[in-house]
């Protein structure tokens, strides 16, 4: 089948300007690019007109939630990757905090199948390091990367314990594979639901520390260093783990990091005196100074992929307040909107570089054929309205997670249209397309 995506704006990548191009899609990959104002010949073929939106590589994400199996009232593997579709996302990558978690191959080929099936995204599904993230026993890594995983991950908790991470680290690097860190120390942490800072005095919670991520993401770049294996840390939220990232890097340790839009948007101080428990994330929000170090750890490559940590909860659990509730915030819908407005659209920084964080940086990273508009690859593409502005609400998600923060928030860069492996999956008009 033939498709021609005609009129799309394309940054060029010589000089980041925009130009109008025309690209031709055939039996699910980029077969040809067209430049200039005359229309190409597209007898026979199905025509989308993209009047002038941005076309790009889909994003790419690579920490998400999707909760299936065993959390489907919170998300399931359907109606998250139809947020992903909607947020401009076409590979995704499924921690495993799931129930059962994913730690047996079963378990990463179930939720392939499902993708496969129910599915409207690419979805890559990471295994769990130790058996039910209880940080106790390694899982059997060889098979899990035989049943699909792309790496490990205990995301939800840190490893504890430094010898199992160790020996997770040494596995991982015979198979040639990537351990992915949620970085917290539990005995710094103890139950605290936010940063300690502003918010929690005004308020007299107990604080979690900035040490409780950075003495892991130490830890374990020394333990990199010793095994050589790729380590990435999970959502950097400090200032002192960047600087330890940054130092890792300078002496050639395989260390890579990725932000999220909240932690490179908001302050504990932002967070609402109600103590809306939509403000409650882990990592927690931190001061303006570990925001604007993260900034610049993403600017100068310190910091080298955006991720969402798409985490849906039910609207009951948030109810709970902040103390009570689970941590996490939705993100697929908002992600791109967010950056682009606050980012791009002030000046901060061009769009060629957040678009490159969000798809061919990630995609590098990974080691994935993806995240290109190259002829000859997947034809993994989405239409960007860069000059709508429209209001988040999460009454319209495509998730079933209320809980975001963003509520209200006026926002530029709206994705139009997604097309997975040729396919249009989801546009702004008609919804969802299986
Ligand atoms: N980020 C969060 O606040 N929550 C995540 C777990 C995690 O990413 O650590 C979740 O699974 O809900
Ligand atoms: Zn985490
Ligand atoms: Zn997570």
């Amino acid at each position: 089948m033939t498709t021609w995506i005609i009129n799309a704006k394309r940054l060029s990548e010589q000089n980041g300007e925009t130009e109008i191009a025309h690209v031709r899609v055939e039996n699910g990959l980029i077969a040809e690019w067209r430049e200039g104002g005359s229309l190409p010949d597209t007898t026979g073929a199905e025509v989308i007109d993209a009047r002038g939106k941005l076309i790009s590589p889909g994003l790419i994400d690579m920490h998400v939630h999707l909760r299936e199996p065993g959390f489907e009232y919170k998300e399931t593997i359907a109606s998250g990757t139809e947020s992903a579709a909607k947020g401009g996302f076409t590979t995704i990558a499924p921690m495993p905090n799931t129930r059962p978690v994913m730690d047996t191959p079963d378990t990463i080929r179930l939720v392939l199948d499902k993708a496969a099936t129910e599915g409207v995204v690419r979805v890559l599904p990471y295994a769990a390091i130790t058996k039910n993230e209880l940080g106790r026993e390694l899982t059997d890594f060889a098979a899990l990367k035989e049943a699909g995983a792309i790496g490990f991950t205990d995301d939800g908790v840190g490893v504890q314990n430094a010898q199992m991470m160790k020996n997770a680290m040494a596995l991982a690097k015979s198979l040639d594979m990537p351990i992915i860190a949620h970085c917290e120390d539990d005995s710094l942490v103890e139950g605290a639901a936010v940063s300690e800072g502003e918010f929690a005095r005004k308020h007299g919670l107990k604080g979690i520390p900035n040490e409780s991520e950075a003495i892991h993401v130490g830890r374990d770049i020394l333990l990199s260093e010793a095994t050589g294996v790729h380590y990435h840390v999970c959502h950097v939220s400090t200032e002192q783990s960047v600087r330890l990232i940054r130092l890792g890097k300078s002496v050639g340790v395989k260390v890579s990091a990725e932000v999220c839009p909240h932690h490179l948007l908001l302050a504990d101080e932002d967070i609402p005196d109600s103590m809306d428990a939509n403000w409650k994330m882990n990592p927690p929000l931190r001061t303006p100074k570990d925001v604007e170090a993260c900034i610049q750890a993403l600017e100068d490559g310190t910091i080298d992929i955006i991720v969402t940590d798409h985490a849906p909860h039910s609207e009951e659990e948030k109810a709970r307040g902040m103390e009570r509730a689970p941590f996490g915030i939705v993100g697929f819908e908002t992600a791109f909107p967010l950056l682009y407005t606050k980012f791009v659209r002030t000046g901060r920084w061009s769009l060629d570089f957040l678009l490159r964080r969000m798809t061919s940086d990630p995609a590098k990273l990974f080691r994935l054929p993806y995240g290109t508009m190259a002829v000859g690859a997947p034809a993994d593409l989405i239409l960007i309205d860069l000059e709508n502005e429209r209001e988040v609400d999460p009454a319209k998600f495509l998730t079933k997670g209320r809980n975001t923060p963003f509520t209200g928030w006026k926002l530029y860069g709206w994705p139009a249209l997604t097309m997975v492996n040729g396919n249009v999956v989801w546009t702004e008009e008609n919804g969802i397309n299986r």
